[in-house]
């Protein structure tokens, strides 16, 4: 059951899209997206390489604008994002302070504050390309945490991690959604964080091809389609070769299993 639900009344969603596709260079990258998030919920989004997951995260934050259909926001919406990738250039030395008051200078106040809720407080003075890969992560949330978000967003935030490093990372997550009460989305691959940390995942190949509970999603047809059945059926994420092709027929699939 989605926290949605839980909470009841007239809840209005964070955001919303309403039968969003988009097109790039006339290739269709998202097609007839109808999706809401509501407070505090995490939702998990799944999908194969190319499957269109950052493109939708980039399209709520409002850098990609839809060809059809639209995203809404709760008026005055904080979004926090966490991006997949983020190249820096090794020879511009940075400090994590400097980095965290990019575009805009901050105080060492809020720069501890945002990196004491990423549970990296001691990283303040180092130099960004000194650091870890999972702390570097932590950096890119602190600084996603920065301004109070309603909702954040992690686009596959674990990736390159390990185990161990992705475990800490996800339970820092809850930690902060308990401290900030803001909803959280993200791109993860994986099973462990899909299955137990999520109210709510959706199965991206082009289209929504399922949506519900984790487990509502894994017994879907149209998911074990794409990732097999049971937990092994994740590791295909990894391998997949699409099953369907994205540039067309994306309509025989499209029925939800809610
Ligand atoms: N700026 C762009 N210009 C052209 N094509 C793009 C652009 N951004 C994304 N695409 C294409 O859109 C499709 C979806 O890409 P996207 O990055 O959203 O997928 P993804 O599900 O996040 O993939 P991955 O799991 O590999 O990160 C891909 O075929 C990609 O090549």
């Amino acid at each position: 059951m989605s926290r949605m639900c839980r909470v009841g009344g007239m809840n209005t969603p964070l955001i919303s899209l309403k039968n969003m596709s988009i097109r790039i260079d006339g290739r269709t990258i998202l097609e007839h997206v109808n999706a809401a998030v509501s407070e505090a919920e995490i939702v998990t989004i799944v999908g194969p390489n190319g499957s269109g997951k950052s493109t939708l995260l980039r399209a709520i934050i409002g850098a990609i604008t839809p060809s059809e259909g639209q995203v809404s926001r709760a008026p005055g919406l904080r979004i926090g994002y966490v991006p997949q990738k983020l190249a820096l250039d090794a020879a511009f030395p940075m400090t994590v302070q400097r980095f965290l008051g990019l575009p805009k200078r901050i105080s060492a106040r809020k720069a501890l504050d945002a990196l004491e809720r990423a549970g990296v407080p001691d990283l303040r003075n180092r130099q960004m390309t000194q650091l870890s890969g999972g702390q570097f992560q932590r950096v890119l949330l602190a600084r996603a945490l920065l301004d109070d978000p309603q909702v954040l967003l992690l686009d596959e935030a674990t990736q390159g991690l390990d185990q161990p490093g992705a475990a800490a990372f996800y339970q820092r997550i809850e930690q902060v959604r308990r401290d900030l009460g803001c909803a959280i989305v993200m791109v993860s691959h994986d099973l462990h964080v899909v299955m137990a940390a999520s109210d709510r995942v959706l199965c991206l190949n082009g289209h929504i091809c399922c949506e519900g509970s984790p487990h509502t999603v894994a017994d879907a047809p149209e998911y074990r389609a794409l990732f097999g059945s049971g937990t092994k059926g994740m590791m295909a994420l990894y391998q997949h070769q699409h099953s369907h092709s994205h540039d067309h027929d994306h309509h025989h699939d499209q029925e939800t299993t809610n």
